[in-house]
Parts: structure tokens; sequence; C-alpha cells
């Protein structure tokens, strides 16, 4: 669905991201982490064209999309949230998601996407059905201005996935919510992935709830890939554990899904 090749991103003598190839097939939930400064929002800039790579390939099943604009990404079903939720705060929550439809275009119930001739599914096709997909149906006259952080991080999910996309590139939705706000996300990201068929890659600092809900994780390091494989494994790599300095993912380890 969406393949990093070989992608750095530098900005001027600091190489943020540094020569990471990534691999996201259909229908597959994987965790991004790294510690402080890592490179991780850097990676999801360029894997959504907000930011352009300085060497290195994006491909959207199979088709080049380096150096496009981060509409043309959306266009192509490559949708994403951001560490701080952007919002349109003096517009209803409705009127948000209602804007992300429009920015989906006019196009028809059914329509063409990467060669294939798709419906939307009904769950994506109103302002309505999307509120109700992310459980905020009753919320939907209040500004977004209004509305608790948390609700926000849920409410720009909702603009995402009125994009109908088929990649969703979600940046830290889980900070600063409670444990049982983060569980129910967690739940509320593997149902989208399982009933709409979506490409999911999550970053998340918090190892820990992050390792107990994917099924594979990258892990980057000073811009680098330093491991890329099932929660088990990569808390046992060991320079995943340097990086670490080994306590955290020691604590991640217990809770690490197989
Ligand atoms: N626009 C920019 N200009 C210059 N340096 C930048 C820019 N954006 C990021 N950086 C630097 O690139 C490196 C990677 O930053 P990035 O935000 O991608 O890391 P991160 O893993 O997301 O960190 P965090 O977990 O703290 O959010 C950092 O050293 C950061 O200071």
């Amino acid at each position: 669905m969406l393949e990093a090749r070989g992608v750095s991103v530098r900005f001027g003598g600091l190489t943020a991201v540094d020569a990471v190839d990534a691999c996201f097939a259909a229908g597959e939930l994987v965790g991004i982490i790294g510690p402080n400064g890592a490179g991780k929002t850097t990676f999801f800039n360029a894997l959504s064209g907000v930011t352009a790579p300085t060497s290195g390939e994006i491909l959207a099943r199979g088709q080049r999309l380096t150096g496009r604009r981060a509409e043309r990404f959306a266009a192509r079903g490559v949708a994403r949230t951001f560490q701080t939720p952007r919002v349109f705060a003096e517009m209803t929550v409705r009127d948000n998601i209602a804007f992300g439809l429009r920015f989906a275009g006019r196009r028809p119930r059914r329509f063409w996407l990467w060669g294939e001739e798709r419906d939307v599914p009904w769950s994506l096709r109103t302002p309505e059905s999307i509120l109700a997909l992310i459980g905020l149906p009753q919320l939907a006259a209040l500004p977004a201005a209004a509305i608790t952080p948390s609700q926000q991080r849920l409410l720009e999910i909702g603009m995402a996935l009125a994009t109908r996309p088929r990649v969703l590139l979600l940046d830290e939705v889980a900070a600063g919510l409670t444990e049982a706000e983060v569980e129910q996300m967690a739940r509320l990201i593997r149902r989208l992935r399982d009933e709409l068929d979506l490409t999911v890659v999550w970053i998340e600092h918090a190892v820990t709830t992050l390792l107990r809900h994917v099924e594979r994780v990258i892990v980057l390091h000073q811009g680098r890939k330093i491991a890329d494989g099932t929660p088990a494994e990569v808390v046992r790599h060991p320079e995943v554990v340097e990086a670490y300095l080994g306590d955290e993912m020691a604590d991640a380890g217990s809770g690490a899904a197989a």
C-alpha cells in the first residue's frame, strides 16, 4: 500500500531521517516508536507528502509520489493526523467532518482508486455516519473548541476518514489520554482497520501502550531504522534496548503482543 525506499530528510547539517526503508501492506496495523528526536514525525511528514524527502522514494501501490504535494497523497488515499490536533475550532464538530468530505472531492459513491473500482463504505458517506463511527454523534452541533482534547483527537481521525483513505497515519493520538481513553482509542483503531480494511501506521511516544496493540513495530533511533518486527522481537533487540536504556523496554516487553 505504502512504501518508503531509502528515504532521508535533512535539515541543513542534521539528518532527521536516514535512509529508511519501510513497507506497509494492506490491512496491517504497524507502530513506529523511537526516543525523543528519533525522526518519527519527520518520517510521517515524508510518508504523507508534508515534507519532500531529500533523497529516496515514496510509493503508494507502486506509484511514485515523491515530491508531490500533500493533497496528491490524500487523493491517492493516504490520510494522517497531527501531533497537535488540527481541527477548525470555530466550526461545529459536524462541519469539521463535512469539510473533510468536501476535501475528498466530488467523487461518486463508486470511485476509482489505484486502478480498482470500489464502493465507499456506508459508514464513510455522511458526516453523521462518520460521527457514529468515531463515537461522537452527540457532539455534532458543538463548536470543535468546546469539546475535550481527547474528543478533538477523535474528531481529527474522523476528518481523516472523511477523505476516504486506504492508509491512515496516526501521530501520537494517545498522548495526554487517560488509561481508559487510551484503551478505547486502541479499540477504535483496530475496529477501523478491520471494518474499513485500512492500513494503519501509528506513532506513539508511550512505548508500552503501542506495543500492546500493534502487530508489527518499526523502531527509529537518530533517524535510522534499527528494528522492524513483532513487538516481542523488538523489545529483545540489543540496539533497541540500548536506545531506550533498557528499563522502558523491559517494562514494555512484559505486555508486548507476540
Ligand atoms: N523543520 C525542522 N527544521 C530543523 N530541524 C528539524 C525540523 N523538524 C524536525 N527537526 C529535527 O529533526 C530531528 C527529528 O525530529 P522529529 O520531530 O521527527 O522526531 P520525533 O521522533 O518525532 O520526536 P518526538 O518524539 O520528540 O516528537 C530532531 O532533531 C528535530 O529537532
